[in-house]
């Protein structure tokens, strides 16, 4: 041994002339051996605890074999330099994140596990963030986290005056957006007291506290502790402020450098300050490290050790005393009760049951707690009337769009122009732009009654000297196409009617029309094709009228009987409505519940929520349910607008439309659980959720029909959330089928499964994508 400290610097050397022999300290390290019973007496038993984030090729290890041991009844400073894994452990404590290895233990029992009452009531947790509404009022918010951890009213009303007395909080109407940085972290300070927990976790709760009413809030946190009820935990950068706990662990590299009451921690390395002791072992813990030694051997090595004297090292009467259990692969972790120290209460709650309990029918059957439910429920109406704007927009955003629909969609054309070169004018020298209609069974100027049908169709006719002029007025895009009358137009279709099959071919030509379209636009190129045909089947309809002449003749000889189904003309906007009235609803709901639970989520609530015994399936359904009023409401207004104010065509019954549509809401408010379970912020959300809409819109039929795709994509296109539930809603508005029809139940049963795929995953993410 001497030879070993005369190698080293000064205060190495220093520690260790204090060092004891080491054998005793050493046996008692051997036979000490925390038991399962001793450590589950602790308020929080952490052994070996590992915790990595990262990848295995880039680890980023955050807990290094951790021990940590925090008696009943005491309040316990996690100290340790920003980003050393405070929170880290403290969430892995209230069950927020699982370790890599190792053991936990809180009040008895293993966090998670069925019995344990944690995550629950049992626990108080002030995470570092604000987590709380900044659209509540001070009282709405004490008695949402009263109601959550099982408080009525009146006690809530009672707590609430006291806290807002002793957190020197100002009235309790005030909105928390109002209240100052420091009254904001009072206020989640006050939340976390609310139920009086047995296990309070505050994690860095006197950032921006002014000093007195930081001294005020150790005042509290001695007094709540004093008769042993209620154990703390507290982590803070101000080192020197823990000088009240009765227990601190300095965290450094994953470990713990000590743990030790503040009083023999200043004692042991002849330190004013703690800070100072921080320093003095961190130095050694370097040191260590470049030896490549253990950490904790080269700790343990370093400290002055003063026999049995130091109630941290004599275990022999007390079981309960802290452990020492280097020797045993933990890195060092004492702990020390000094003589202030309280007991546990004798009235302590019993200890969970150290096995986990099978779980009964009975457990799996309760899955929500009512006055869990009736929080959030409460919590989340009240938000919305809260951010009454946002809701009326959200609401009203569906009916803005299908008002945008039907005015803006499947509408003809109006206007489109023409460009008209009638030789027939200027063979009868007739002005240009003047073209003389003659009623009645009469074959004069029949170019100008014929257009006179185009003009009747909303084709604006202008006329051109000639061709090449028409046709250049078109290549400007100045008109849609041209029409070209020959000279002896109306001759030659006299000669063409009357003299049939013995007509010269030049006869024919001359009664042709010649056309030449802009067909660049598909929708438009087939409108003028459409009408230029149906303005000459008007024209020869009414010739013939007119001169008595069965007007039969003049048809092609295709009868189109009226349709089985749908309107003889049909009109895009009934083909599209049921697709866009669902990719509406569908699409809105994704964003109004992946948006109202990033937004839990991003403001530290869920985490809180969740600690305090909340489940992810509870937040799920309190959520379900005050978006399915919403969104029962938008479709509502979505309907009534379609048929009532746009009369938009519905053959079926309106009750099936209405259940489809809310099915559909219903799926998409699933979708929207998923993508806020798989992505941590509101881009990635976003980007999930354009991500998947214009596949669905494109292949659900609704643009396009399906049979009219590349045939790779059909089959997927099938199996899409929204393909089949359009295909459905067609067929009851436009058919009339009802739901016995298969065509029209597949869309309810496809838009259930995919409900209950969109459950499972998000219920799944939520019970495993922890840290
Ligand atoms: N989800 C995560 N994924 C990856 N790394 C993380 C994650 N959460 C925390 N870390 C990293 O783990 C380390 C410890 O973080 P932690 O928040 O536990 O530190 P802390 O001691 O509480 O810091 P502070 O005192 O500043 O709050 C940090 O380096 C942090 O970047």
């Amino acid at each position: 041994m001497d030879s070993e400290t005369d190698g080293l610097p000064p205060m190495q050397s220093e520690i260790n002339s204090h060092v004891i022999d080491l054998k005793p300290r050493r046996k008692i390290l051997k036979t000490q051996q925390s038991t399962v019973a001793t450590r589950r007496q602790q308020a929080v038993c952490v052994r070996r605890a590992h915790k990595i984030y990262g990848t295995k090729k880039n680890p980023n290890v955050i807990l290094d074999g951790l021990n940590m041991t925090v008696p009943k009844g005491t309040i316990y400073g996690l100290l340790g330099a920003s980003g050393c894994g405070k929170t880290t452990l403290l969430s892995c404590i209230v069950g927020r994140r699982r370790l890599n290895s190792g053991e936990i233990w809180v009040l008895g029992g293993r966090p998670g596990s069925r019995g344990s009452g944690v995550p629950g009531p049992r626990i108080g947790y002030m995470p570092q963030e604000i987590a709380l509404y900044g659209e509540f009022t001070i009282r709405e918010t004490l008695i949402y986290f009263g109601w959550i951890n099982g408080l009525n009213k009146d006690d809530v009303d009672e707590k609430t005056d006291f806290l807002l007395k002793m957190l020197q909080l100002p009235n309790a109407s005030r909105f928390i957006k109002n209240l100052s940085g420091g009254q904001q972290r009072r206020m989640s300070l006050a939340a976390a007291l609310i139920h009086e927990p047995e296990l309070l976790i505050l994690d860095e709760p006197t950032v921006g506290v002014d000093p007195v009413l930081r001294q005020a809030i150790w005042d509290y946190l001695v007094e709540i502790t004093k008769f042993g009820r209620t154990t703390v935990i507290i982590t803070t950068h101000y080192i020197d402020e823990t000088r009240q706990a009765h227990k601190i662990g300095l965290m450094r590299g994953g470990k713990f450098l000590a743990e030790e009451s503040p009083d023999d921690l200043l004692q042991k390395y002849h330190c004013e300050s703690l800070e100072e002791v921080f320093l003095k072992l961190s130095v050694i813990q370097n040191r260590g490290k470049r030896r490549r030694s253990s950490i904790a051997k080269e700790v343990i090595d370093s400290i002055q050790l003063p026999g049995m004297a130091n109630p941290a090292l004599d275990l022999s009467h007390d079981e309960d005393h802290g452990e020492i259990s280097g020797e045993f692969g933990d890195n060092i972790s004492m702990s020390s009760r000094g003589p202030d120290m309280v007991t546990a209460p004798p009235h302590a709650p019993p200890l969970p049951p150290e096995e986990e309990p099978e779980a009964t029918c009975m457990d799996h059957m309760k899955i929500f707690k009512l006055h869990h439910m009736k929080a959030l429920v409460w919590k989340n109406f009240l938000w919305m009337w809260r951010n009454f704007g946002v809701m009326a927009f959200i609401i009203g955003l569906p009916v803005a769009q299908t008002i945008l629909f039907c005015l803006a969609v499947g509408h003809d054309p109006e206007g489109l122009k023409l460009a008209v070169v009638n030789n027939e004018l200027s063979d009868k020298q007739f002005n240009q732009q003047e073209c003389p209609i003659y009623e009645g069974c009469n074959y004069t100027m029949l170019s100008c009654r014929y257009l006179d049908f185009l003009k009747n169709r909303s084709i604006d006719v202008k006329f051109y000297g000639n061709e090449e002029e028409a046709i250049e007025v078109v290549r400007h895009g100045n008109a849609w196409g041209t029409i070209l009358f020959a000279h002896n137009y109306t001759d030659s279709l006299v000669e063409r009617q009357d003299f049939g099959h013995n007509v010269e071919s030049y006869v024919i030509d001359n009664a042709d029309l010649s056309v030449h379209l802009d067909m660049s636009n598909q929708q438009i190129g087939t409108l003028l094709y459409r009408d230029i045909q149906y303005a000459y089947f008007d024209f020869i309809e009414s010739m013939l009228k007119d001169c008595q002449i069965n007007p039969l003749v003049g048809k092609i000889p295709i009868f189109f009987d009226s349709p089985i189904y749908g309107d003889r003309i049909p009109n895009f906007t009934d083909f599209a409505a049921p697709g866009v009235q669902l990719t509406i609803i569908f699409f809105l709901s994704v964003a109004l519940t992946s948006g109202a639970m990033l937004i839990e989520r991003n403001e530290g609530m869920l985490e809180r929520c969740l600690v305090s015994g909340v489940t992810g399936i509870e937040i799920l359904f309190s959520h379900v349910i005050t978006q399915f009023c919403v969104m029962a409401f938008q479709t509502a207004l979505v309907l009534t607008f379609s048929f009532s104010v746009f009369d938009l065509t519905n053959r079926g019954e309106l009750f099936w439309v209405i259940m489809l549509v809310l099915e559909t809401g219903f799926c998409g408010m699933c979708f929207g659980f998923v993508i806020s379970c798989a992505v941590d912020n509101e881009r990635s959300a976003t980007y999930m959720a354009l991500g998947s809409f214009l596949p669905c819109v494109l292949l659900c039929g609704m643009i396009w029909p399906i049979e009219g795709m590349h045939p790779l994509l059909r089959v997927p296109a099938l199996f899409l959330p929204l393909t089949k539930s359009t295909e459905s809603l067609r067929a009851i508005m436009q058919r009339g089928w009802s739901i016995d029809n298969p065509d029209v139940y597949i869309g309810y049963v496809s838009t259930g499964v995919w409900i209950l795929i969109f459950l499972t995953i998000s219920i799944l993410l939520l019970k495993f994508k922890k840290g």
